[in-house]
C-alpha cells in the first residue's frame, strides 16, 4: 500500500497541497486528473522522493519511500543524448543483467536500434526506450507524468499497449497523471479528479475491476459520458 499524508506544501507563500490523504494499495493503477496548476507534478516529486520540502509522509508498505525501487515516465523520453539505447538503459539498471535489458528493448520492437543513439529514432521509439528504462528494476511504484502525450495516435496507442503488457506482468502501484478521460478510463482501475489552491481530491471514481485496455471503444465512450453526466464540471477546473 502507498500511502500518501500531506499536511502541507507550499512554494513561498502559496500552499499548494492542505492535508491530502490518499491510500493506493500495492499493485493499483490510479490516473489523476486536474487543472493545469493544481500541483499534479508537484505531488509525483512528492512521492518519488525528489521534493523533500513538505510537511507529511510518504510510505509504501510502511516502509520509508526513500527504500523503494520507483521508476518515472515522463512527457518526453529524456535519454542521454551521447550514449546509445542499450547504455541508456544499462546506466539505470541495478542488476546490470544484459539479457533482460536486450529482452525488453526486443519485446517492444527495437531490436534493431539497441545500439543507436536516440536521436535516430523517432519520438515513438524514444518513448518506447523510456518505457523500458522505467521497468528496468521492476519498480515497486511507476510514476507517470503523461507519458503518451504530444504523439500521433497509433504510436501513442500503440506505446499504451506496450506499457500494459510490461504493468501486467512486473504490477507496480502506478499513478498516472493525464488529462485525457478516455485514457483514463481505458488504463486505470481509479481515477482521481482533482481541484486546486489548496490540492483537493472532488470525485475519487472506482472504475471496472478488470484492466480495461481491452474495453471496445464505444464501451470507453459510455463510462466517460456517464462520469461526466453524473459530474458535469468535473474538468472545468471551476468546481466548488
Ligand atoms: N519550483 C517552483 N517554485 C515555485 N512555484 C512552483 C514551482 N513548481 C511549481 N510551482 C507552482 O505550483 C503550482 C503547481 O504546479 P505543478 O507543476 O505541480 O502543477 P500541475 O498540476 O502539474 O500543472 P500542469 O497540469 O500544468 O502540468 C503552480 O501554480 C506552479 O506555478
Amino acid at each position: 500500500m502507498l500511502d500518501i499524508n500531506i499536511s502541507s506544501k507550499k512554494y513561498h507563500d502559496n500552499k499548494i497541497i492542505e492535508n491530502l490523504k490518499l491510500e493506493v494499495k500495492k499493485s493499483e493503477f490510479i490516473s489523476i486528473i486536474g487543472p493545469s496548476g493544481c500541483g499534479k507534478t508537484t505531488l509525483l516529486n512528492i512521492i518519488s522522493n525528489i521534493d523533500k520540502d513538505y510537511l507529511g509522509s510518504v510510505f509504501f508498505n510502511k516502509e520509508n519511500i526513500e527504500d523503494i525501487n520507483i521508476g518515472i515516465m515522463f512527457q518526453d523520453s529524456r535519454l542521454i543524448p551521447w550514449l546509445t539505447i542499450f547504455e541508456n538503459i544499462m546506466l539505470i539498471s541495478k542488476t546490470k543483467d544484459e539479457e533482460l535489458i536486450l529482452q525488453s528493448l526486443i519485446e517492444v520492437g527495437l531490436k534493431e536500434y539497441i545500439n543507436s543513439y536516440p536521436k535516430e529514432l523517432s519520438g515513438g521509439m524514444q518513448r518506447r526506450a523510456a518505457l523500458v528504462r522505467a521497468f528496468i528494476n521492476k519498480p515497486d511504484i511507476l510514476l507517470l507524468d503523461e507519458p503518451f502525450i504530444s504523439l500521433d495516435y497509433p504510436t501513442a496507442q500503440a506505446l499504451r499497449s506496450d506499457f500494459m503488457k510490461f504493468y501486467k506482468k512486473y504490477k507496480p502501484t502506478v499513478v498516472f497523471i493525464t488529462h485525457d478521460l478516455k485514457e483514463a478510463v481505458s488504463l486505470s482501475q481509479r481515477i482521481l479528479f482533482l481541484d486546486s489552491k489548496p490540492m483537493k481530491i472532488v470525485l475519487d471514481y472506482k472504475n471496472i475491476d478488470d484492466y480495461s485496455s481491452n474495453l471496445e471503444s464505444l464501451e470507453i465512450e459510455k463510462i466517460k459520458d456517464k462520469i461526466l453526466k453524473n459530474h458535469p464540471n468535473i474538468l472545468s477546473g471551476s468546481i466548488i
